[in-house]
């Protein structure tokens, strides 16, 4: 199983800009088209892709195939619509709209399955992406057997990837029986032998396991994905979903793992906001795509007020060994931004409350005016009072959904865990970063588990936050740390590397060099 690069996330959008006639820049928005089916309960189909593409900030334009009568019980009509009419959809808005991406849903007859393939040969896009519909959640029948062949020998070799679930991906599969992880990691390579350039076999039907578990498999790697169940009834329409966010992703110029990966965290976070929203009495309710925009402190860590690189060189003040060398708090932390220090904490473990907050105020202003974020350690009444960027808090402070809770969705808010259960309890707290360690064993902190680099490296590939590490970090063993490659490792966190030393410029400088180079390395 391959592990994922810690690629630096900036993403390039699909947004080209040109100058009009009036000499204003203009702007063209990332654009997904889906063709799909009306779900006239909203859960899933175009309704579904419209919300998602459209909370992940790309416009979404629609081709509707079939219109349904359907609602939290089952599918009680399907009226698919012309062939001629699905046509003249397409061409209306191929021919014109410079979509980047499009996404296939309910695709109802093996005629209107060929009509799309015509137009996407007439009107090339950049990426297609495949959801095969065939049976809905609740187990309808939308699609026939005369579109399977459709699919398996026109549609799937045009795909640049094709998101089955487990009975989608046997029936693509001649009736192949899906049971276990094992069948699905065969399943997505047979699929992937009829054409698509990539393969996510869904595994949320598997019996018997705590886990959701997906399958990627890219021609040559197979990623297993695995995240604990959210347990909610309202799960209508996350095929649909997941299927627009990639394609959403996509448009916006993310790699196809990436855009997986992104597609997956936002499912993830829309049923666990969902999970016990009540819609409808039948068996299976819809969730709610738009999520984001309802509650921002659930969500707080995907905005826009903190960015995971500031993690880089995270330096951690401490007291004891400032005293120790003869300088004030101030002078230490202005001396580690000059170094290269990319955020800046206040752990003043022994200093009273009117000093910290005091000190804490001058250290606001001299990282305000380098950009560069200031946290507190512990305090969030110091936090609050000195209007810092957040507060870094451990297992035995206070919750991070309170804290959430005091600071509002635009502070950052950290959290120590050394445990992967500790790790999804931060992210469904609304933590934005995790603190990770103790990675090597360290004097600073009294009694600290060691965890080690295979601690770390086990947490980092299971997070959905982003990871600082810490713990007996320094010049001599960062490399050991961040050439890991851990997916979601973005940086070290350090408390004596540089203030139990002479001179917090020069070590500072040091160490960031260091990991410059570290990562010019890695990504090379
Ligand atoms: C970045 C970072 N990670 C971990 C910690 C430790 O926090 P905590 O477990 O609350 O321990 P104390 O620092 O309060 O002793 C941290 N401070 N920063
Ligand atoms: C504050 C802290 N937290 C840790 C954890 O494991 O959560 S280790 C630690 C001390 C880190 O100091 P140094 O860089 O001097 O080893
Ligand atoms: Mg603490």
């Amino acid at each position: 199983m391959a592990t994922v690069k810690n690629a630096l996330s900036t993403r390039t959008f699909s947004v080209l800009a040109t100058v009009g006639n009036n000499g204003n820049c203009k702007r063209k928005p990332p654009h997904v088209l889906t063709v799909a089916g009306s779900d006239s309960g909203a859960g899933a189909g175009i309704q579904a892709d419209l919300k998602a593409c459209g909370s992940l900030g790309v416009y979404c334009s629609s081709v509707v195939t079939a219109v349904t009568a359907q609602n939290t019980v089952g599918v009680q009509g399907v009226h698919p619509l012309p062939e001629h009419f699905v046509a003249a959809q397409l061409r209306s808005v191929l021919s014109d709209m410079e979509v980047d991406v499009v996404k296939t849903g309910m695709l109802p007859s093996i005629g209107i399955l060929r009509v799309l393939c015509e137009s996407l040969k007439e009107f090339p896009v950049q990426a297609l992406v495949v959801d095969p519909v065939m049976v809905s959640t609740s187990g309808d029948v939308l699609a026939g057997t005369s579109t399977l062949d459709g699919f398996r020998d026109e549609l799937l070799p045009m795909a640049d990837i094709v998101t089955p679930n487990l009975k989608e991906a046997a029936a693509l599969l001649g009736g192949l029986r899906l049971e276990t992880v094992a069948d699905m990691h065969h399943a997505a390579r047979c699929i992937y032998n009829l054409g698509p350039k990539n393969v996510l076999v869904k595994g949320g039907d598997l019996p018997d396991t705590s886990d959701a578990i997906d399958i990627f498999f890219d021609g040559k790697q197979c990623h297993e994905f695995r995240v604990p169940r959210i347990k909610t009834r309202n799960t209508h329409g996350t095929g649909c979903t997941l299927a627009s966010c990639i394609a959403a992703e996509l448009a916006k110029g993310s790699s196809m793992l990436l855009a997986v990966q992104e597609a997956k965290r936002f499912v993830e976070g829309a049923l666990l906001y969902s999970r016990d929203m009540v819609i409808g009495s039948g068996p299976q309710g819809p969730f709610d795509q738009l999520y984001k925009f309802k509650d921002q402190a659930f969500t707080s860590y995907r905005g826009e007020h903190f960015d995971p690189n500031s993690l880089f060189l995270y330096a951690v003040t401490d007291w004891r060994m400032n005293k120790k060398w003869g300088r004030g708090i101030v002078d230490a932390v202005k001396a580690a931004i000059d170094g290269g220090a990319t955020i800046i904490q206040l752990r003043e473990k022994e200093a009273k409350t009117g000093d910290f907050l005091g000190a804490a105020e001058a250290c606001k202003k001299i990282c305000q005016s380098n950009h560069v974020p200031l946290l507190i350690n512990d305090r969030v009444d110091i936090a609050l009072a000195c209007d810092a960027d957040g507060v870094h808090v451990g297992q035995s402070d206070m919750p991070v959904s309170k804290v959430r809770k005091l600071l509002g969705p635009n502070k950052i808010i950290g959290v120590s865990c050394k445990t992967l259960e500790q790790a999804e309890r931060a992210w469904v707290d609304g933590a934005d970063y995790i603190g990770c360690g103790g990675v090597f064993p360290t004097s600073t902190k009294e009694n600290n588990i060691t965890i080690g680099l295979d601690g770390l490296k086990a947490l980092c590939s299971a997070s959905k936050l982003p990871v600082v590490a810490i713990g007996g970090i320094k010049k001599g063993n960062a490399g050991s740390v961040m050439e890991l490659g851990v997916p979601n490792l973005k940086g070290i966190a350090v408390v004596s590397a540089l203030f139990d030393q002479q001179c917090v410029l020069t070590e500072t400088r040091c160490l960031h060099s260091l990991l410059m180079d570290i990562s010019a390395s890695t990504m090379a």
